[in-house]
């Protein structure tokens, strides 16, 4: 025999009745017994009538006479015409009882809890007796159950306690004088010893159902909802979310208990403990596979699946109390929990420190108040004698769980989920793991719940894309090759590493737009910039701080001062960021070390290696010298590109001025090539490079020899083009010297312990930089290890698609 359960939605309509009636013959059971709720919403519809009565409102009768129309519509539409009356007049008895019952209520203006089982019954009562119709006119085998004659509770009214043995007694003695196939039994009401209505509470109907399985000991209890199963996470807040096929009692339990309504925890007792199967199905998708819920060990697609799944319980509060009164002191924890009990507040979560000087618990946020005012009582004398610090409340709090049997035999399940929270900038309020390990949980803020699941979810479910969500400002020469590339890209990043691009924001000096969704289509991102809003940088700071999506990353692509001074607010948030802008790193020391410090103490990214070298992996080397305990002695290296191209084009043929606007046609140059040829991108990068070794170095420490006449300086770029071209006989003279001797000129950095210079030399052809080409860079270091030969790191130092790449590659570095 199997026991079915339909809930209220999936018995809300003559339409999803039908459905049910269609599951219910293809059953493969021999007999089945049907537990069906009201009509969907119906509960709460009743309770609402009955209190509008009790407050003396009128528009009770309009009320009911809507709820009148809804049963009759649905028997009117699932009955055939000639089938309708007597299951018509059924439905009007019924309402001509709740009338009279509601008219008794507004009199008195009373709606005692008595009442109240009495009008909820109705739901029930109505919903299988409508069904039962319907079987009939469908001329199925079945037999309709008042579950008021067998099931027997106490007289708690709302919430009634079931007398466990007499109900099972009579539950199987009915049903084994039964022989239709099916047995039609209307879910959540009972009766007590007086004949009185009662209801079971939350879940009641699945309680009605799982009682039935128990006392039938029904080869399977399916509860036929409007979801396919149970799932991963919840799948409101977590896109990703996937049905779990298979799990134990316990993780089932664990899972529903925060957060997963598909079962109330419970309600599966009984079934539980006669070991009966347990399969949730959708009423809408019968043909999926639901869950199956039973004592066999968990079984996954993925054998390394060890978290089963993540639950969540919002609107928590937490109550702490603290003091050194506590200490050694036996008794404070009965007091607090004793309190709480008498209270009628129910505990969450329980946590003490072991060094016995604080107890935390978590309640609902409904119940704080109450709490602390009984807890204030109780400790009323402690608190007066400071022996325990005044009770602390703590609201807008929520927990994340994660849950699984496997958890127990495996290291390592709360380290990772520690530390992905902890990455993402997550602050843990309060942490509780049961001896079992099949629950590890964690009290966070209420509004970091979404991208605590999130990422939870990330890291658990293997199959699951990592979402890296982009706010990308500056969509220039480089920006716009980065979106490119991002495009070409995207579907390998989803493929082969897992990773789904998300571009959550685009800014550019005029516009910013923001997607929640999808994230900035990567095919239309110009015209959704286009449209988008005027860009303000506070707001659009701002707004990626609210935002707080998981795995956010900011790109910083423009050359602008004012947004590289955004970052300390991104990563004291553990948001990363990717800069090819140099601004930051050569700011003063002092804020180049906080943007460091922060980076460490928040976990949050912060990679740069496009400010040195473009896309050429200059500081990554480094930084992979010093970690291996290397030490840098010395560095020497050409580090513009723009001013390598125009003095390997440059022979005095074609104007000086003429090779600088090629080079910032390429896309070589700064924004302001001026900051190229002046040596002031040089000494930002050799800076970058000094304070990267591990030595304190400002702007001012480096010496800078220019070649260019100080007139070039004054003005706007167009001046300065024009000031090159005065100057022609300048550089023409500068090339023509060097050539004379067999030389070349390159732009040459250095740096040493203690001193660093850029300026113009003319080197010979022995020298490294004789042989450098175009736009190349080329770096030298001088190191413990590499003394006499250096390190020497060469090719495209600058160009859009070159340094693209370098920031796209910091970008994948933040995933890992
Ligand atoms: N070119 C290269 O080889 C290399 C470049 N870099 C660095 O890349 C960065 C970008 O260079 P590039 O792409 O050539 O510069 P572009 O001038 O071509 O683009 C800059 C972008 O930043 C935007 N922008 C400027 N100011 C702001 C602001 N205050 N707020 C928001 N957006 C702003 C601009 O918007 P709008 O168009 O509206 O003005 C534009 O979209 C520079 O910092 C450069 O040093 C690093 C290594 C190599
Ligand atoms: N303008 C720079 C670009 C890279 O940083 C250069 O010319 O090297």
């Amino acid at each position: 025999m199997y026991v079915l359960k339909f809930g209220g939605s999936s018995v809300a309509s003559a339409d999803n009745i039908r459905k049910v009636a269609e599951i219910v013959q293809a059953s493969e059971a021999s007999q089945v017994v049907v537990v069906v709720s009201a009509l969907g919403g119906m509960t709460n519809e009743l309770l609402a009538l009955g209190t509008k009565a009790a407050d003396g409102d009128e528009n009770y009768k309009g009320h009911l006479d809507e709820l009148r129309e809804r049963h009759l519509n649905v028997v009117k539409s699932l009955l055939p015409i000639t089938g309708q009356s007597s299951s018509l007049s059924m439905v009007m008895q019924h309402f001509n009882e709740l009338e009279d019952i509601a008219e008794s209520i507004f009199r008195l203006r009373e709606f005692s809890l008595v009442t109240k089982d009495r009008i909820l019954a109705f739901g029930e009562t109505l919903s299988s007796k409508i069904i039962a119709a319907y079987f009939a006119s469908l001329s199925l085998s079945y037999r309709w159950l008042d579950a008021r004659n067998i099931i027997l509770t106490n007289s708690k009214f709302t919430n009634a306690k079931v007398h466990m043995e007499p109900t099972m007694e009579n539950i199987s003695k009915t049903i084994a004088e039964f022989k239709e196939k099916i047995i039609l039994v209307p879910g959540f009401i009972a009766s007590n010893k007086k004949g009185q209505t009662t209801t079971l509470g939350r879940g009641g109907s699945d309680y009605t159902a799982a009682l039935f399985a128990a006392a039938v000991n029904a080869t399977r209890l399916e509860i036929w909802t409007d979801v396919s199963g149970m799932m991963t996470a919840d799948p409101r807040w977590v896109s990703g979310a996937k049905i779990i096929t298979h799990i134990s009692f316990k993780e089932a339990m664990e899972l529903s208990h925060f957060g997963a309504k598909v079962i109330y925890p419970p309600t599966i007792i009984p079934a539980m403990n006669a070991g009966i199967p347990i399969l949730i199905k959708n009423t809408f998708e019968p043909e999926a596979a639901g869950t199956l819920i039973d004592n066999e060990p968990t079984t996954h697609e993925l054998d390394q699946d060890i978290v089963t799944g993540i639950s969540s319980m919002t609107e928590i509060a937490l109550l702490s109390i603290e003091g050194s009164g506590m200490v050694g002191v036996p008794g404070t924890s009965k007091t607090l929990f004793e309190t709480l009990a008498a209270a009628q507040i129910n505990v969450i979560l329980i946590t003490q420190s072991s060094s016995e000087h604080s107890i935390c618990v978590a309640v609902d946020v409904a119940d704080v108040e109450a709490a602390k005012e009984a807890l204030d009582i109780s400790f009323q004398s402690e608190i007066s004698s400071g022996k325990i610090e005044p009770i602390k409340i703590e609201r807008s709090l929520s927990i994340v769980a994660l849950v699984g049997d496997k958890m127990k035999s495996h290291p390592g399940i709360s380290g990772k989920m520690f530390s992905v929270l902890g990455r993402n900038g997550i602050n843990v309020r309060a942490i509780a793991q049961g001896s079992s390990e099949k629950n590890i949980s964690a009290v966070i803020s209420f509004e970091d719940v979404k991208k605590a699941i999130n990422v939870l979810h990330e890291a658990f479910f293997e199959k699951v894309y990592k979402q890296l969500n982009l706010f990308i400002i500056g969509v220039g020469n480089v920006g716009s090759r980065l979106l490119a590339q991002l495009k070409q890209q995207r579907e390998y990043l989803l493929h082969n590493l897992n990773i789904q691009l998300r571009i959550a924001g685009l800014a550019n000096s005029r516009k910013m737009v923001f997607s929640d969704n999808g994230g900035v289509s990567l095919d239309h991102w110009e015209s959704a910039l286009q449209e988008g809003h005027k860009y303000d940088l506070h707001h659009f700071t701002q707004t990626v701080l609210e935002k707080n999506v998981r795995n956010a990353v900011v790109v910083d692509v423009t050359a602008n001062a004012a947004v590289a001074g955004t970052y300390k607010k991104f990563l004291e948030k553990s948001i990363a960021v990717v800069a090819c802008n140099k601004i930051a790193c050569s700011s003063t020391y002092e804020d180049y070390m906080q943007l460091k410090t922060l980076s460490k103490a928040f976990n949050a990214p912060f990679f740069f290696e496009t400010n040195v070298g473009a896309g050429l992996p200059v500081i990554g080397t480094l930084n992979d010298l010093l970690r291996s305990g290397d030490e840098v002695l010395k560095i020497q290296a050409v580090l513009s590109g723009t001013l390598n191209f125009v003095f390997n084009k440059y022979d005095a043929t074609e104007s000086f001025e003429q090779v600088v606007r090629t080079a910032q046609k390429d896309g070589y140059t700064e924004p302001d090539p001026r900051l190229d040829l002046g040596g002031t991108d040089v000494m930002r990068k050799i800076l970058i490079l000094a304070r990267e070794s591990g030595f304190e170095l400002n702007m001012a420490d480096i010496k800078n020899t220019p070649f260019l006449p100080a007139s070039c300086f004054e003005g706007s770029v167009e001046d300065f083009y024009g000031q090159l071209k005065v100057h022609e006989q300048h550089f023409k003279k500068l090339y023509e010297d060097a050539a004379a001797q067999n030389r070349k000129l390159k732009y040459v950095a250095t740096f040493e312990p203690g001193k660093a210079s850029v300026g113009l030399e003319a080197v010979s052809p022995e020298s490294d930089f004789y042989h450098l080409y175009g736009k190349d860079n080329i770096v030298l270091f001088y190191t413990k290890r590499y003394p006499d030969q250096p390190l020497v790191i060469k090719g495209a130092g600058a160009g859009a698609d070159v340094t693209a790449s370098g920031v796209f590659a910091d970008l994948i570095k933040t995933v890992y």
